[in-house]
């Protein structure tokens, strides 16, 4: 049977990076996906390229940092298709805002409501539907707050996501008694868009070739090639579905390799 057949996947941050990978790989594996981002226009293009007829997805414009847009999808999904089984929190802000000599604490704290408190909101919207059936919430870390990041202008990035990594555990110690598993994926360099346009932009920076830069982070890796979206949308969906249904309160690394714990 198919991994996610009959499942219903709650994906948050569906935009041009890993959301869509997730719901394409939800799809995919025969579940229904409800898909939130900020522009509805593009969620509309996303649904239709991945599901033409649209019987297996719907969305709506959801900004994890607003509470009643949160409740909003979840109440989408119930509507639509009468249940959650499992929310991929894939929506964070971006990474480079600084360390702690340049970036003021309004940054910091805009990092934190929307990485850790937006994807806690998120999750507090579907624990209705998720008590009802048993369920899984999969978080989207990072390898940069688990170790020391490669850039340290990542430092309030890494911070909303190592708390998020931390919360966890207390997460499914309370919601275990219900079925509810909650697990966390760590990728490290995720080849997609922004990491794409990472190295674009430091091969010109730097005046090197694009190949070269890439060469460089590879190098870290044990593995000859970066992880890529995909990879880390089939660990996701994997961690979503019945599949893991004994492993709860613990954080994957996709990396490649780079860095083993
Ligand atoms: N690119 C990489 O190498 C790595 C990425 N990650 C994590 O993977 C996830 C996805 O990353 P990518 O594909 O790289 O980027 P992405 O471009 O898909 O970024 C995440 C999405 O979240 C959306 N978003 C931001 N704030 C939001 C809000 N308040 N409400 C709703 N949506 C919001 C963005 O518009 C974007 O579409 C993120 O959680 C990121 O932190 C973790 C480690 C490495
Ligand atoms: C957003 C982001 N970009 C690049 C990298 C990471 C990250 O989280 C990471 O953990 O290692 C490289």
């Amino acid at each position: 049977m198919s991994l996610l057949a009959g499942k219903t996947v709650v994906v948050s941050g569906v935009g041009a990076g890993l959301g869509r990978q997730v719901a394409a790989a939800v799809v995919r594996d025969g579940g229904r996906a409800v898909l939130g981002a900020r522009t509805e226009a593009n969620l509309a293009k996303t649904a239709a390229e991945l599901d033409p007829d649209g019987s297996r997805t719907a969305y709506r414009a959801t900004d994890i940092a607003d509470e009643a847009q949160c409740e909003a999808l979840a109440g989408l999904a119930r509507e639509r298709f009468g249940r959650i089984d499992a929310v991929v929190h894939v929506a964070a802000l971006d990474s480079h805002f600084g360390g702690l000599q340049d970036a003021d604490f309004e940054t910091w704290r805009a990092v934190l409501d929307v990485n850790l408190l937006g994807t806690l909101r998120m999750t507090r919207a579907c624990l209705p539907s998720l008590k009802q059936g048993g369920g899984s919430v999969v978080f989207i870390g990072t390898q940069s707050a688990v170790a020391a990041p490669s850039q340290v202008r990542q430092a309030a990035y890494a911070a909303s996501k190592g708390a998020l990594t931390s919360v966890m555990y207390s997460l499914a110690r309370e919601l275990g008694p219900y079925r509810i598993r909650v697990n966390t994926v760590l990728p490290g360099w995720m080849w997609g868009p922004p990491v794409r346009a990472f190295v674009r932009l430091t091969a010109q920076t730097e005046g090197a070739s694009e190949a070269a830069v890439l060469e460089r982070l590879t190098g870290r890796m044990a593995l000859p090639e970066l992880a890529t979206d995909t990879d880390v949308a089939d660990a996701a969906v994997f961690l979503a579905s019945d599949r893991a249904r004994s492993i709860t309160g613990q954080s994957l690394l996709v990396n490649a390799g780079e860095l083993m714990r």
